[in-house]
């Protein structure tokens, strides 16, 4: 029924209702008041979620009010994620105010990837602190694809083959380390997770640093590296307390770049003086010294002169891009070629022929190039295990990512590489580890597309040149030189998250010295 007031009884009632308001909050307690705001913030924020969230997939309420899934995300399940990505080609979870949407097709993910001029790469809070707000990776749009065109050069496979005659020496002292370390255990399969990690590192910094940095840096850069690993978890407090995860990782950050920043120098005086580039930084400081010479502008601006703090800052993202993934990589490459003796015998033989069976051959490009089958096998792990999940992006402006979503601005969009890695329609047998896939012209091989292991667009991994060069020679060496075991137990093939993937018993492995020649394993 309608009411119908006449022009007194409105006017009375506009006179009245501010009045009576107050009165009424005044009658009320503080501890109505308390519950009233709760119940507006929660409703908000039910609202919010199904506003934001529209057709796609993702919990019909935010289960948990506020928070949403975020004890889940404290321990992150690889089977959790996989759900995720099975419900559907958008889906989507809120954590406090945090809407993320999650895309598991590869056309999607590759569209995310490639517009930058919605999204941009997302870190987490206390990683510009710790990374340093002047760090390069920072920079968007154009400013960040000049950077990039700067850098590109240190990568390329010419730039590469000046850095392998120090990285083969690592990987000859690691390889008697791993051979003395399974000795003192009487060759009992053991933890060989932080080893792993420990030849990545040393691997990285004589590549970037060359003979400029020491054993000793080296050994306290890869022993306190975890703690920047830990420090930039992607739940973590945003603010920098003394002595906390955060703190650590901005200390051990800290003292590195300072060891970089001297390296630097000490690599810009050696060029001056005319020497020939061994390592990352050398390439570098050639670069701007040659620039200098040349008349050619856009060399010059390419290649400025870069200071000694810039240097170190896109170091340690070197270091910080490479850690984790490269280390993810070698224990599932380790772990499945000692679990299938057939290719390792493959490996073996091939490692023999590119070498004419002469153990005088030190590692070079050509050499490297010709290593097909073992290259097959590091692209299958890659495949098989790809080390990165998901790379999560921000939305700058609002993104319509299909023609039914458009993303918020401000929620955060996270392209999976997973699931188009194990796509059947490209890889048959998606779950299974098959080197031949990627034989010359076959589907996988062709399917370029589908290649997500090191994203796409303007952000695409700079050192993926680097991880393919730098694996096929440490696998080589590894398969002629050691003969390595791997205890294979229930958590083997279980995944565990660890900022990448890794086997969940944390890889039990022995290494024995072995003659490449004669085969002949030594105890
Ligand atoms: C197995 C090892 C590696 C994997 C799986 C990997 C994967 C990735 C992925 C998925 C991205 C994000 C790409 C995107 O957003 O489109 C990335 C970015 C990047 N990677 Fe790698 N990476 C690896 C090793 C390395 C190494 C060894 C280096 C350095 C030498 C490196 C340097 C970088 C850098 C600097 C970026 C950021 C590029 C930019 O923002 O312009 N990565 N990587």
């Amino acid at each position: 029924m309608e009411t119908i007031m006449d022009n007194s009884t409105m006017e009375f009632v506009q006179q009245q209702t501010p009045s009576t308001l107050i009165s009424t909050i005044q009658q009320l307690s503080y501890w109505k008041i308390f519950v009233t705001f709760i119940c507006i913030v929660l409703v908000w924020d039910q609202i919010s979620y199904q506003i934001k969230k529209g057709s796609i997939a993702g919990p019909r309420f935010k289960i948990w009010p506020i928070i949403g899934p975020f004890l889940e995300s404290l321990d992150p399940k690889f089977e959790e994620y996989k759900a995720k990505w099975d419900s559907g080609a958008l889906s989507c979870v809120s954590i406090f105010h945090k809407f993320v949407i999650i895309s598991s097709t590869r056309d999607i993910s590759r569209k995310i990837f490639q517009s930058s001029k919605f999204v941009k790469p997302c870190v987490v809070d206390v990683a510009i602190k710790i990374l340093r707000p002047t760090n390069w990776v920072f920079l968007d749009g154009k400013a960040h694809i000049d950077y990039r065109k700067s850098l590109n050069g240190l990568f390329t496979k010419t730039a590469l083959a000046q850095y392998l005659p120090s990285q083969e020496q690592v990987m000859d002292k690691y390889l008697q380390k791993f051979i003395e370390i399974s000795k003192e255990n009487n060759y009992e399969p053991q933890v060989f997770f932080h080893e792993m990690r420990e030849i990545l590192c040393a691997l990285s910094l004589r590549a970037f640093c060359g003979e400029y940095i020491t054993e000793d840096q080296i050994r306290k850069i890869a022993d306190d590296y975890y703690l920047v690993t830990a420090a930039l978890e992607l739940v973590n407090f945003p603010i920098i307390i003394p002595f906390t995860k955060t703190w650590y990782g901005k200390r051990t950050a800290d003292a590195a770049m300072k060891i970089f920043e001297q390296c630097a120098q000490m690599s810009k005086d050696y060029i001056a003086k005319g020497g020939k580039p061994i390592c990352v930084m050398d390439a570098w400081c050639k670069l701007m010294h040659d620039a200098k010479t040349k008349n050619d502008e856009d060399s010059r601006i390419l290649h400025r002169e870069f200071s000694n703090k810039e240097i170190s800052e896109a170091i340690f993202t070197f270091l910080f891009a490479s850690q984790d993934a490269s280390s993810s990589l070698a224990c599932w490459l380790f772990q499945i070629v000692a679990d299938r003796p057939d290719i390792l015998e493959k490996i073996r033989k091939e490692q023999m022929e590119v070498r004419n069976n002469d153990m005088s051959t030190e590692l070079n490009i050509e050499l490297i190039d010709k290593m097909k089958y073992t290259n097959m096998v590091i692209k299958e792990t890659l495949r098989y295990r790809p080390p990165v999940l998901m790379v999560p992006y921000v939305v700058k402006e609002k993104f319509p990512v299909t023609p039914n979503y458009t993303a918020p601005k401000g929620s955060m969009l996270i392209p999976t590489l997973y699931p188009s890695l194990h796509d059947p329609e490209v890889y048959e047998n998606p779950d299974e580890f098959i080197p031949e896939r990627w034989e010359e012209g076959s589907p996988a091989s062709e399917a370029k597309k589908n290649w997500l292991v090191f994203g796409c667009g303007p952000h695409v991994c700079l050192g993926q040149t680097y991880v393919m060069i730098t694996f096929a020679a440490l696998l080589g060496k590894f398969a002629l030189y050691t003969d390595f075991e791997h205890k294979i137990t229930p958590l083997s093939e279980k995944i565990k998250v660890f900022a990448t993937i890794f086997p969940k018993d944390d890889l039990l492995m022995t290494f024995k010295k072995r003659d490449p020649i004669t085969g002949k394993v030594f105890e």
